[in-house]
């Protein structure tokens, strides 16, 4: 049941949707910071999506364009909550235009795309590593690949995002990174594959961003998950070389189409971004950002059977990745040295990677040949560790 926002409240908190609040415009809307005071000068700040207006016939009269917002709010509402996808928080109708607004959370810290282009300092790799892990996090539970789905929430369709790109990839006030923009968004069980065109229940255009756009998703019947997984793969390619996806000053317009073959010629460093020391200074950085760059081009593959799927995805990183975000890189490699001798003590142990918590909080996600995906909460209690054990164990 999604929440109903008085449309005369979100006016006040809105100044009548000044300019002031606007905080980003799209080709299907314009969305505004709505400030509402709760108790004692305490505010909440939400963002609220309007529709845009789009001028029709001869007289140019307005009419609202709410088709792409109306899907946003179906698939979002549809949705189980995800702490890598932006939460919608309700809706409001606006009688005047007879169209409803989108609430859901404000992000305040911008999107991946400013923080990649515009921001003055750019990214670190481990701000890279993690950014991709729940982007890869956040598209593996819309294709359905969370296995284990807490009993309160319902089975859910399978649901390809299609607009998969750094602008759509926001941050909340944690840096934590959040899927956005879903006014393209298809639930495959709504639509009949078996017939393409405009209208309920019918697959819709191919749609997409050109440069994230798969190019073998030329026709409505060639949806699928797939299509995804190769704007995925192309975002890892923007985020570990820091360049756009389409540049035409450049004798390549494609960043995919670039990055490609450097890869298969294991020429990693002539797409490592230049604006930050090389990942290779540090061991295992510099491993888990090949490795990065790895599935990216498992991803971009033209043959799309070749493309893993975000569960493999997801699965793979967890397996190998070290997340360096929390502490130094000494002491996760330093903690890997302490497991290892571990495992070697107890064989039980030795087939079974899984990970390592340090007080609760997970530094090192390590699975081999362990078919089960999912979240931190999903692993087993006694194949975790915390630093002090590891540390007595040593
Ligand atoms: N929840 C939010 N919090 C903060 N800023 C947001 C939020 N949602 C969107 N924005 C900003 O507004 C911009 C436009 O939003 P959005 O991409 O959802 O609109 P759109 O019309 O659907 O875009 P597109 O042209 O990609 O279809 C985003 O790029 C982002 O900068």
């Amino acid at each position: 049941m999604v929440a109903e926002f008085d449309y005369e409240e979100l006016l006040k908190a809105t100044g009548n949707f000044s300019p002031s609040r606007l905080i980003g415009k799209g080709s299907h809307g314009s969305v505004y910071a709505a400030k509402f005071i709760i108790r004692n000068n305490e505010s909440l700040i939400v963002a609220v999506k309007k529709p845009q207006q789009i001028l029709h016939g001869h007289d140019h009269h307005a009419r609202t364009d709410d088709s792409n917002l109306e899907n946003e709010i179906r698939v979002l509402s549809a949705l189980p909550e995800n702490p890598h996808i932006i939460k919608l928080l309700g809706t409001s109708h606006d009688s005047a235009r007879n169209c409803r607004l989108l609430v859901m959370e404000f992000m305040p810290n911008g999107s991946l795309h400013d923080l990649l282009h515009v921001a003055e300092t750019p990214p670190s790799w481990s701000k890279r590593v993690e950014t991709v892990l729940q982007i890869a996090k956040a598209v593996r539970s819309l294709h359905g690949g969370v296995v284990a789905v807490p009993p309160h929430h319902q089975p859910y369709s399978v649901i390809v995002h299609r607009d998969i790109k750094s602008e759509n990839v926001l941050f909340d006030s944690d840096w934590v990174a959040k899927l956005a923009d879903f006014g393209l968004a298809v639930a495959l069980d709504d639509v009949d594959s078996a017939s393409d065109g405009p209208g309920p229940g019918q697959v819709p255009a191919a749609a997409g961003t050109i440069g994230y756009l798969d190019p073998c998703y030329t026709a409505p019947s060639k949806l699928s998950t797939k299509n995804d997984v190769f704007s995925f793969g192309v975002l890892v390619l923007e985020i570990v070389s820091g360049r756009k996806v389409m540049d035409v000053s450049r004798s390549w317009t494609s960043l995919a189409e670039w990055a490609a073959p450097l890869i298969r010629e294991r020429r990693l460093d002539e797409i490592y971004d230049t604006r930050v020391p090389s990942p290779d200074g540090d061991v295992a950085v510099g491993s888990t950002v090949r490795e990065l760059l790895y599935v990216a081009a498992s991803c971009v593959s033209l043959e799309e059977d070749c493309r893993p799927s975000m569960s493999d995805v997801v699965g793979g990183m967890l397996g190998r990745l070290v997340r360096v975000d929390r502490f130094p890189i000494w002491m996760t490699s330093f903690l890997r040295g302490v497991m290892l001798v571990r495992i070697k003590r107890r064989k039980k142990l030795a087939k079974r990677w899984r990970q390592i918590k340090c007080d609760e909080a997970p530094i090192i996600e390590c699975r081999q040949g362990v078919t089960q995906y999912g979240d931190d909460h999903d692993v087993p209690k006694r194949n975790r560790f915390t630093l002090r054990e590891l540390l007595l164990a040593g």
